[in-house]
């Protein structure tokens, strides 16, 4: 049970034209109409007792400060002539489906020494929160989606920053890479809390290697080596959603809302976050967090990027377009399944706000970790360990989380996490045109997309790729390390496989183009750490948003109109 805690402040307070009891503990502030109130407005038929009380928790306080006139006009001159003074408390309210608003509560005080005691006991616990971000660096796309990202910034993601007394240095992108490079070499990062990007998930990938690729630089971790252990970064990253899929904001908060995405970094939620990091031999190619697609959602990518003009509509035509022509590609995939997890990619353990699976990786990550090495280093003689799979592929996607997004609620692969360490590894084999439309029209309702005999998928925390043109061009000069992948024998003849005679297709790596198509890839387990708190469950949100009985159990007293309880720690 959870333990009572004292209350620290505790008043009759008006609200509107109403008389509330109002108080205040560690977490919880609540207020409820108090039952005199109540009848002198109801006569004597009860009103439900929950219908009159709310509650904002203190971690999801905005701000607290001397109401302005513009609270209070318009208000009963009686009330403000006998309650003149008061404050305004600005908190999360949860509207929509995981929508959040900043929501305003004035009350109203007798005395301008009660009023100010309210301001300061709350910002007093406020101040005890110290993973509340103070100083931010904000990059804004003006060319992402809809090319409103300035817009959003300014409208609604702004003035809430200021009103939590939140600093932000501003920097609107002139070019691709811009914010990347500028986080790699030039931005002092010792001045921030968190840095947030406004775009979309090309926007959140050049943040995310901006800050990776600093932090290792930083501390002597070279990331060209594949088996390095990368150092997870210090800063979190916020997103606000201003792209054209926005799959990582939408997977991590539930939904793209850009006040809500502000709220979460004003509250300095915090969600650790897996990050694939992709090499081609010893040349490191990029990162991920999202989606790293071959074959159809690579060719999408390519073909969307020539109709930019298009906005988000493009990825629908080149969609159609690319689903059309229906090519697939021959080549050999690698993997080392997660053996050590207590998930699959179909129990369907939704990774959700407090993810147990996650906990438990956590938990386990310094034992595992020992048991890993251990074991890779047993595999460096022989293929133990590795399953090698090698065929004709309309798509080869890896999940590293659900990919969750406007166009497929519950994502390419609903049961991926967030911070398991671990991606899916869905691989869709030559197929029928029908049969891969049904398998993509399964992203878009509850039916199960890996329920096809065409479909696999598995836990992997490693993945190599290897093109079969390219196996047939370099077999003789095998790298040392290719070998080690220990491939299955190739075909001996070379012909293409796609309808469109490319003998092979791009990477998509979180809508950005990978230029090899031969890629090893492993899972770095919570590298990076996002203002985010993940999808909270249905009853997550109510909880959040319920009166606590505990703050009200000992009514006000004693009962005169402005009675305080001032309790000590
Ligand atoms: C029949 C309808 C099928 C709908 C299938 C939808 C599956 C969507 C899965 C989306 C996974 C998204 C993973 C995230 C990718 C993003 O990183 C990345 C970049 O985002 P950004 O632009 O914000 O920077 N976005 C993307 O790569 C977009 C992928 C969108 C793929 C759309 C595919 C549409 C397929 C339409 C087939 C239609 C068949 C019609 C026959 C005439
Ligand atoms: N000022 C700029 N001019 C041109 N491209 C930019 C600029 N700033 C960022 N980009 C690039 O725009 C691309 C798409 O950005 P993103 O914000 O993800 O929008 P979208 O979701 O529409 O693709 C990314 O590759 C990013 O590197
Ligand atoms: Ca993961």
């Amino acid at each position: 049970m959870e333990k009572e805690q004292p209350r620290l402040l505790c008043s009759r307070l008006f609200l509107k034209n109403r008389l509330v009891e109002v108080a205040l503990n560690r977490s919880v502030l609540a207020w409820k109409e108090t039952e005199k109130s109540r009848r002198r407005r109801s006569g004597f038929s009860s009103l439900s007792d929950t219908a009159h009380s709310q509650a904002a928790q203190v971690y999801e306080i905005v701000a607290v400060h001397e109401a302005e006139d513009n609270d209070t006009k318009r208000k009963d001159k009686r009330v403000t002539g006998l309650y003149p003074h008061a404050f305004t408390v600005a908190y999360v309210k949860r509207t929509a489906q995981h929508q959040w608003r900043c929501s305003d509560v004035t009350f109203r005080c007798a005395s301008q020494t009660l009023c100010e005691q309210w301001i300061q006991v709350i910002n007093e616990q406020l101040s005890l929160l110290t993973n509340r971000p103070k100083s931010l660096l904000v990059y804004i796309n003006p060319y992402g989606g809809k090319r409103r990202g300035k817009h959003i910034y300014e409208q609604k993601v702004a003035p809430l920053f200021r009103r939590a007394c939140i600093s932000a240095d501003v920097i609107v992108t002139e070019r691709a890479n811009h914010a990347r490079d500028h986080l790699k070499t030039e931005a002092n990062l010792d001045k921030y809390d968190g840095v947030v990007c406004v775009g979309g998930d090309g926007m959140f990938s050049e943040v995310l290697h901006g800050l990776v690729t600093r932090t290792q630089a930083d501390r002597g971790v070279d990331q060209s080596d594949p088996d390095a252990e990368l150092v997870p970064c210090d800063l979190r990253i916020g997103i606000i959603p201003a792209g054209s899929t926005d799959c990582i904001c939408f997977a991590t908060v539930g939904t793209i809302d850009p006040v809500t995405s502000a709220l979460h970094v004003i509250v300095g939620d915090s969600q650790p976050m897996d990050v694939c990091s992709a090499h081609h031999n010893d040349t490191f190619l990029k990162y991920s967090v999202s989606l790293l697609g071959y074959g159809f959602y690579g060719d999408v990518l390519t073909d969307s990027e020539r109709k930019r003009w298009l906005g988000p509509a493009r990825y629908d035509l080149s969609g159609a377009k690319i689903f059309l022509n229906h090519n697939h590609y021959e080549g050999t995939v690698s993997f080392l399944p997660a053996e050590h997890n207590i998930g699959n990619p179909r129990d369907k353990l939704l990774c959700r706000s407090g993810c147990h699976v996650c906990l438990h990786k956590h938990s386990s990550k310094e034992k595992q970790r020992g048991m890993l090495e251990e074991k890779e280093a047993s595999d460096k003689g022989d293929s133990g360990g590795w399953s090698v799979i090698h065929g004709k592929f309309v798509a080869i996607n890896a999940a590293s989380m659900s990919c969750a997004c406007p166009r497929s609620p519950q994502g390419l692969s609903p049961s991926a996490h967030l911070a398991d360490g671990t991606t899916d590894l869905i691989l869709v084999r030559e197929c029928s045109r029908l049969d891969f439309f049904k398998h993509l029209l399964r992203h878009t309702n509850k039916d199960d997309q890996f329920d096809h005999p065409f479909v696999e998928v598995h836990r992997v925390t490693k993945f190599r790729f290897q093109p079969r043109h390219q196996q047939l061009v370099s077999l003789e000069d095998l790298s040392e390390t290719q070998k080690k992948a220990d491939f299955s024998p190739v075909c001996s003849c070379q012909t293409t496989c796609s309808s469109d005679g490319r003998a092979h297709s791009s990477w998509s790596c979180d809508g950005e183009i990978l230029h090899h198509a031969a890629i090893q890839v492993s899972v770095q387990c919570r590298l990076i750490r996002l203002f985010a708190r993940g999808i909270e469950e249905q009853q997550q949100q109510q909880q959040q948003q319920q009166q606590p009985s505990c703050v009200f159990e000992d009514p006000c007293a004693p009962r005169a109109p402005q009675s305080i309880t001032h309790c000590a720690d």
